[in-house]
């Protein structure tokens, strides 16, 4: 693995932002002298702190240290206001916001000293099997590119995508964890329901959903057809599956769409 030379500091070490920092070391592709994370609330940087990244109470004590790359981790709605205590000192550097909804031309125009790449990450980075996508701003360069895509890269799958595609793809990657612990939850209770112990269920649902995902990420196969081999004919799979698909799907129409509308929202708070 190719190791990151760039310092990274994140501003915001909340859910996303701590999951960057945190996927970064756990990585390996990053010293954890090269990754540091600012909040201002302590709570949230005992961990990184635990892994040896370096930890300050607010974006400017950090950016004093100079770092090559900032990730803005923080809310849509609070990104304008706290970038502009900090403008001059992202002057010149690479800022990577991952916040959703905000556009790049949005960002440019808070930012305009500064090198900018749009990125829509989701939860997982922290497990390194994350999934990002990336939008290059007008001023960055193929070298700020291939840093975007090393970080992201190191914590699981990176894609170069449009701009107007990275709305959709948050709605479905960004949102997409916490779709999956529905389902996890959701097949968990109804075991529950019908008798099986909590943990157990919920740790062979668990069990479940990554053979899944292990065996269609290896094979490549289509889902339609892994659900084939599942459906014994005239069998209680095709039963279940009656019941479920058109819910789940008329469901996860609705929720990407809703998703999409707070999008549109949040980019305008
Ligand atoms: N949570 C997720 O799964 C994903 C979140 N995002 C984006 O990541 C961004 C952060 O979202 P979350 O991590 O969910 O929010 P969060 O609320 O968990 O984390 C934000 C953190 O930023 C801190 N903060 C706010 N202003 C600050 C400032 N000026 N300086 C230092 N720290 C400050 C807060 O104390 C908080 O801990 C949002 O823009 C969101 O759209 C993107 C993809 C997935
Ligand atoms: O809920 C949110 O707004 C963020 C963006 C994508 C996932 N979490």
């Amino acid at each position: 693995m190719r190791m990151l030379e760039a310092t990274v500091a994140v501003i915001g070490a909340g859910s996303m932002g701590g999951a960057i920092a945190a996927g970064l070391v756990n990585s390996g592709c990053a010293d954890p002298s090269r990754v540091m994370a600012c909040d201002h609330n302590d709570d949230k940087l005992a961990a990184l702190s635990a892994k040896g990244v370096r930890t300050f109470p607010d974006a400017g004590e950090m950016l004093a240290c100079d770092p090559d790359v900032v990730v803005l981790a923080i809310k849509p709605q609070v990104l304008r206001q706290s970038v502009e205590v900090v403008r001059a000192k992202l002057a010149g550097k690479l800022v990577v916001s991952i916040a959703a909804g905000v556009s790049i031309a949005t960002l440019e125009e808070m930012l305009s000293d500064s090198r900018v790449v749009r990125v829509m990450p989701n939860l997982p980075v922290q497990a390194l099997s994350g999934a990002s996508a990336l939008c290059r701003g007008n001023l960055a360069s193929d070298a700020d590119m291939d840093v975007a895509l090393q970080i992201f890269g190191a914590l699981g799958s990176a894609k170069v995508m449009r701009e107007d595609q990275l709305d959709a793809e948050g709605a479905v990657v960004g949102c997409g964890p916490a779709y999956v612990a529905l389902m996890v939850d959701a097949l968990t209770r109804s075991g529950v329901e019908k008798g099986l112990p909590a943990q157990a269920c919920r740790e062979m649902v668990l069990s479940t959903m990554r053979g899944v995902c292990d065996q269609l990420l290896e094979s490549g196969e289509h889902p339609r057809a892994y659900m084939e081999k599942v459906t014994s004919p005239g069998g209680t799979t095709a039963a279940g599956l009656r019941e479920l698909e058109p819910a789940l799907i008329g469901g996860v129409q609705g929720a990407i769409d809703a998703a999409l509308r707070r999008t549109v929202e949040l980019a305008g708070e």
